[in-house]
């Protein structure tokens, strides 16, 4: 059986629900094999963010070599790497082992307001890292601040789209999570060529904690296994899906999504074509 590894280069959430442990959870329950290079560590809960300690630069430049001098990713992610020098640190590993099938999640703020990447920073993810991304994977937010412009419909985030592909990645996704009054979550692919939508119910809840990690981490995992950038986004589309519906109800404040679901789901699917009896 072939073992396929995914790497995850992001911030650890003390919660769980986000970040590394998102991340490394997704990895699992699709079958791939997670490795991990932290980058900050956050006091995190339902609540919030309490605190973030970033690593230093000589701590992610170790992980990164370790990683590289024994166990070649078959794709890889980008979370939280919170400081400019931690994104050019991350580029240089990314061109120095030729790592290839690079997501880039590029996360700024999380949903209850905590800055997770410093202001200067952003100039380093579009001039460092995005040229070297496979797919980047914006919320609203996110892509407004990389492509200086305001998204309010369907065509303004065509346009923004348009605007981060000319910084040189392969496929750009923005997520609709954030969108405002609609029924349903929409996330807009562009590959350089024409726009696909994915679109799923919107689902009314509160547990939405970690839903961009656990979608890129998906994402990766698909493509690490070797499936074409459109099926590891129907993948991830599937999954996160799945992890919102059925909210694990733990904690007091927004909690996390549930990386259980989706491969719930897809037993008890098989067992409805499976029939067990006793045969003597
Ligand atoms: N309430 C929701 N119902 C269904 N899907 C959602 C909901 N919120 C987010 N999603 C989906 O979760 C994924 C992550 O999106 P988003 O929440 O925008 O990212 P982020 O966590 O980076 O802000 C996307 O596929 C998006 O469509
Ligand atoms: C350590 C860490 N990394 C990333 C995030 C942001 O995660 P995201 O999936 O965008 O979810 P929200 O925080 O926005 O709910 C994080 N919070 N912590």
């Amino acid at each position: 059986m072939a073992i396929y590894k995914a790497l995850t280069i992001a911030g650890s959430d003390s919660g769980g629900g986000a970040g590394i442990q998102a991340d490394l959870k997704t990895f699992q329950e699709i079958g791939v094999y997670g490795m991990s290079v932290i980058t900050a560590v956050t006091a995190q809960n339902t609540l919030g963010v309490q605190g973030v300690y970033p690593m230093s630069a000589e701590a992610v430049e170790r992980q990164l070599a370790s990683i590289g001098e024994d166990l070649r990713p078959d794709a890889l992610k980008t979370g939280m790497l919170f400081s400019g020098e931690i994104i050019r640190i991350v580029a240089a590993a990314i061109k120095k082992y030729t790592w290839e099938q690079i997501v880039v999640d590029p996360v700024m703020i999380a949903k209850g307001g905590a800055s997770l990447l410093q202001q200067e920073a952003i100039d380093a993810m579009i001039h460092s890292l995005l040229p070297l991304a496979d797919v980047v994977t914006p919320n609203i937010p996110e892509a407004e601040a990389l492509s200086g412009m305001l998204i309010t419909d369907r065509e303004s985030r065509q346009k923004a789209a348009l605007r981060i592909h000319a910084y040189g990645c392969k496929h750009v996704m923005i997520k609709g999570g954030h969108e405002a009054n609609t029924e349903q979550a929409t996330d807009l692919l562009y590959d350089g060529a024409s726009f696909t939508e994915f679109t799923s119910k919107r689902l009314v809840t509160q547990h939405t904690h970690g839903t961009g990690c656990t979608f890129a981490a998906a994402l990766t995992s698909g493509l690490a296994q070797g499936l074409t950038t459109k099926t590891s986004l129907q993948l991830a589309k599937n999954f996160i899906q799945a992890a919102i519906s059925e909210p694990l109800h733990i904690g007091s404040g927004h909690g996390p999504t549930n990386h259980w679901a989706y491969q719930q789901g897809v037993r008890a699917a098989e067992s409805k074509d499976t029939t067990t009896r006793g045969v003597r």
